[in-house]
């Protein structure tokens, strides 16, 4: 483990202070970009792009667990002709806002004008997806939340998503109590990690993780025992790796080598210890993931999480499911009755339905008994909670309030080079060991902000030079099939979202955090120095707590950056790709340390029983690159008919490739003819109008094929995969490409089977990176040009 210079108390405020500025920034973004769209589009132009659905009614008003009332959402006759919804974007856990729908066309026959008056002074209501069907959806609605006791819904509505800030207020208190917590004002955490009279503290941890204290000599655990006798030594090594550390560890984990196989047995020997775990995950599939594989192992755990956002298989193992079967929840359940009756009375129509002083009276009767509710529950919850030796949630979940006063042993979180660095402090306060996986060689987390300046960056560049338009080329292929440029047709500047992420600007201090590499010949996985920046500027510096310049450094990065190698262990055997497939990657982004287990080594589409005899071409060859090189098949911008670059659809546009697509339906209908299942096939692609077009194009008669964006795809696997490039122009622009993570995510989801599509003259020229896989696939994969003959 190398040794940084230590944090001084001015590194950590600058950090702090520059992390802050970043989630503010982003926060911005994302709040931007949703009232942007929200504002400048009609409620029926919103429907038509799946964010909004229109002329609903209230059918029915529930509680549901957490005191949350379920609003039941339909389309009535009074309202639709069709009860089915139109195609729409919204799913379980999303949040959204119940809007009165002001009348501006009523159906004949429809008393919608006067229903609306009744509820002219009707509260926006804000609320989570809860279940979607064909024909209903249901939105629990936290009241307190929505701060009324009354819920007053429009007979007439409109269901609106919104942009979820409540992770930025989390991560920002976070933030906040690292301040404190460096500062020494942080108020003492009261209980112990599951040995009660024991102090708890992570201020080791703390200080080790911001640089102020180097890591301690790990433990030896002498008596270890593998609980699961497949593992692999290097599974072995990083599992007695994160048992001995003394404060933290990392475990990088390529694709396909078993992180949440090692994962589980960590629990495991961690619980046999009688120790407490909290795991986190970036994401509530990668939380869900670990909860499937934990399940079978019988132990006592909890999953938190709004149910709605939970795998349903996996419902069951849900501290709401818990509490709901637990024995003292019958008291709380006789209330969540009297709750129900009185609100049937509150809402119900006709003659029945109370008024004045009445109505008011059992809003009063309601509050008071949703409190008597809540008190009740909360203490079956804390139980529950109190005897789960391992709990799960998002590291967002784990700053709710079911955890306020619990700590943990270790804390574990996976995915963790997809979490921003203030997401995953949420729950670091709460352990005294943490324990990261990842891959820091895929993609990072999302970040808007980012893209946010490269739009302003790809728009400066598209007006300065608008002079020229069209990106179609007279070039013709020369003998070797790699074409002479035309003088400076421009190709517009990709599209904001689909732009490689780079760095935001610096804003004062000289540091190397950049995440994306596009000129380095990928013999590492460190992130230099952004590429605008002349190297004779940059300053040599020994690692050591720096600010940040993107929310793109996770702390997995950052970790790996202060300590070296020496934090981590990484598993270096994997069991998804057939060795060929998994040999470029493993050279340029593994230290060629990736090997591929006798299991996977040489498996081909060809061993399963269904293929037919024969078709040696599709069958038995592992890599295939069809290279358009000289084809002349060059994208077009999405709404640009003519493959032009002019006018609006320059900043807005996403781009596809025709011809390609021609080539990647071929190639899948070949596959398909040798007898590999549509399901056992997936094409990806970095762009969002080439998944359009090839899902035109296959899924009529193919439903079961998986078309998909390469973000998508992360954590995935299929046996083939056809990978359509896209990119093919004159001007050599490769954009989303020049992103190795995404390559390396792109490139590595295949089993037995990855052909390549693409224009090699193009693609070559997007750094040394695309230049060396170009060359990898010409020297190694089976290349069949593709010319139209
Ligand atoms: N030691 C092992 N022996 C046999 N199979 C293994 C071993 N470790 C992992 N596998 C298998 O390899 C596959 C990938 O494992 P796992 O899902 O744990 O990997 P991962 O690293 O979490 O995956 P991803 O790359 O999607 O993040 C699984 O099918 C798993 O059963």
């Amino acid at each position: 483990m190398s040794t940084p210079n230590l944090a001084t108390d001015g590194d950590v405020a600058r950090f702090i202070d520059r992390q802050r500025k970043l989630l503010q920034k982003e926060r911005d973004a994302v709040i931007e970009q949703s009232t942007l769209l929200l504002s400048s589009c009609s409620a029926k132009l919103l429907e038509q792009r799946g964010l909004a659905l229109l002329n609903l009614g209230v059918v029915n008003v529930r509680i549901g667990l957490g005191g949350k009332t379920l609003v039941e959402l339909e389309r009535p006759a009074a309202h639709a002709s069709s009860p089915v919804f139109p195609s729409h974007t919204f799913r379980p856990g999303d949040l959204a806002r119940i809007d009165e729908q002001t009348a501006t066309a009523p159906k004949a026959g429809a008393k919608a004008s006067k229903k609306l008056s009744d509820t002219k002074d009707a509260k926006e209501i804000e609320g989570v997806v809860y279940k979607v069907s064909d024909t209903r959806i249901i939105i629990a609605v936290d009241s307190e939340r929505n701060g009324s006791q009354e819920l007053e819904l429009p007979s007439r509505c409109k269901l609106v998503k919104i942009a979820n800030t409540v992770t930025f207020d989390r991560m920002d208190r976070a933030i906040d109590t690292l301040e404190k917590h460096m500062k020494g004002t942080a108020a003492p955490t009261p209980q112990s990690a599951g040995h009660p009279g024991m102090p708890f503290s992570n201020r080791d941890l703390i200080r080790v993780l911001m640089n102020q204290q180097r890591p301690g000599q790990p433990t030896p655990v002498a008596d270890l025992q593998f609980m699961d006798p497949s593992l692999n030594p290097s599974q072995q090594q990083a599992v007695r790796f994160a048992l001995e550390a003394a404060e933290v560890a990392c475990i990088h984990g390529p694709p396909g080598t078993g992180k949440t196989h090692t994962l589980v047995e960590i629990v495991r020997q961690l619980v046999s210890r009688d120790k407490s775990v909290l795991i986190c995950g970036a994401s509530n599939l990668a939380v869900d993931n670990l909860l499937e594989r934990l399940l079978p192992h019988r132990i006592p755990l909890t999953r938190i999480g709004h149910p709605a956002r939970v795998m349903e298989a996996l419902h069951t193992a849900t501290l709401d499911a818990q509490t709901a079967r637990s024995e003292q929840y019958a008291l709380a359940n006789d209330v969540k009755k009297d709750i129900e009756s009185a609100m049937g009375a509150l809402t119900g129509k006709g003659k029945g339905k109370l008024k004045g002083p009445e109505r008011r009276k059992m809003w009063e009767e309601v509050r008071e008994l949703r409190k008597e509710y809540r008190k009740r529950e909360g203490a079956v919850v804390s139980s529950v909670v109190k005897q789960a030796k391992v709990v799960l949630a998002t590291c967002h979940g784990a700053g709710g309030r079911q955890l306020y006063d619990r700590t943990f042993d270790v804390v574990i979180i996976d995915e963790a080079t997809q979490a921003l660095e203030a997401v995953s402090w949420i729950p670091i306060f709460k352990g005294a060991k943490l324990i990261l996986a990842g891959d820091p060689c895929q993609l990072p987390p999302t970040v808007i902000s980012a893209n946010e300046r490269t739009k302003k960056k790809a728009g400066g560049k598209v007006s300065e030079k608008k002079t020229v338009a069209g990106n179609k080329s007279t070039t013709k292929p020369t003998a070797a099939g790699k074409k002479k440029p035309n003088p400076a047709p421009v190709v517009p500047a990709p599209t904001p979202e689909e732009e490689p992420i780079e760095p935001p600007a610096s804003e004062s201090e000289s540091d190397d955090e950049s995440d994306n590499d596009d000129d380095d010949d990928g013999s590492t996985t460190a992130t230099p120095a952004p590429p605008q920046k002349p190297p004779a500027q940059k300053k040599k510096t020994t690692a050591t707590l720096r600010p940040s310049k993107t929310l793109q450094v996770t702390l997995f990065d950052r970790l790996e950056r202060l300590y070296g190698p020496g934090i981590k262990r990484m598993l270096t055997v994997q069991y998804r790709m057939h060795a060929q497939i998994a040999s470029f990657p493993s050279k340029t982004l593994y230290h060629s340390a990736l090997v591929s287990h006798e299991s996977v080594r040489a498996h081909r589409l060809r061993d399963f029983p269904a293929t037919t005899t024969g078709a040696e071409e599709v069958l038995d060859v592992p890599v295939v690159f069809f290279d358009t090189a000289g084809c002349e098949y060059f994208e077009r911008l999405e709404g640009d008919a003519d493959g032009g670059s002019g006018g609006k659809g320059v900043e807005e546009g996403s781009r596809c490739n025709e011809n390609e697509a021609v080539v990647v339906k071929m190639w899948v209908e070949k596959l398909v003819e040798a007898g590999v299942l549509p399901s056992q096939i997936a094409i990806i692609t970095p762009y969002q109008a080439q998944v359009t077009l090839l899902s035109s194009l296959l899924r009529p008669s193919m439903p079961e094929l998986e078309i998909g964006s390469v973000d998508g795809m992360q954590g995935r696997e299929k046996e083939a995969v056809v990978l359509s490039l896209v990119r093919s122009n004159d001007k050599r622009e490769v954009g989303f490409l020049k992103d190795k993570r995404r390559l390396n995510v792109a490139m590595t989801r295949a089993r037995r089977h990855l052909c390549v599509v693409g224009d090699s003259s193009t693609i070559q020229h997007g750094g040394k990176y695309l230049k060396n896989w170009m060359a990898w696939l010409e020297a190694n994969a089976d290349v069949r040009y593709a010319g139209p003959e």
